[in-house]
């Protein structure tokens, strides 16, 4: 809507993060909110740090109103090439869920083992120690 339906590279869009010019990218694309910055409720600082990066979190994480979504229309100009932005890293699975049962019962065995061999060790020195020395001294 408005836009020309021109794609933009992100080393593009992140020569526009000023005051004066300031493009930000939010759910593939991209918004020239230059004029809107004043209006920001937020403020214009924190846009201004959403810049030259995929935005998208750091606009859904505000809890941004549908109001507020349906704001951005009026500023978009154009899509971003994905290809130039780096993958997002927020969602990293947690991979260690199956792996960690599985290493319950030989982390039980090694819990024992940390127990048992001093102990053993222990024994064994009494053991020895009352076996070699002479019942007069
Ligand atoms: C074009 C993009 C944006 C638009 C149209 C926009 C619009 C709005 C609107 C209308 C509000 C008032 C509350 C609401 O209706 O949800 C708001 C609040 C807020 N926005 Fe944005 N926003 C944009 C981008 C951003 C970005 C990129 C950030 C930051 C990381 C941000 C941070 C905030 C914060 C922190 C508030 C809360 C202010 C407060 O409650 O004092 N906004 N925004």
């Amino acid at each position: 809507m408005g836009g020309d339906g021109k794609v933009f590279t992100l080393a593009e869009v992140s020569q526009h993060s000023s005051t004066q010019d300031c493009w930000i990218v939010i759910d593939g694309k991209v918004y020239d909110v230059t004029k809107f910055l004043d209006d920001h409720p937020g403020g214009d600082e924190v846009i201004l740090t959403s810049t030259g990066k995929d935005a998208t979190d750091d606009f859904e994480d505000v809890g941004h109103s549908s109001t507020a979504k349906a704001m951005l229309d009026e500023y978009y100009v154009g899509d971003i090439d994905s290809a130039t932005v780096p993958a997002k890293t927020k969602f990293t699975p947690p991979p260690k869920q199956t792996e960690s049962n599985q290493n319950k019962s030989s982390d039980f065995v090694i819990k024992i083992l940390q127990f048992l061999v001093p102990l053993l060790i222990l024994g064994l020195a009494l053991g020895i120690r009352s076996y070699t020395k002479t019942p007069s001294s």
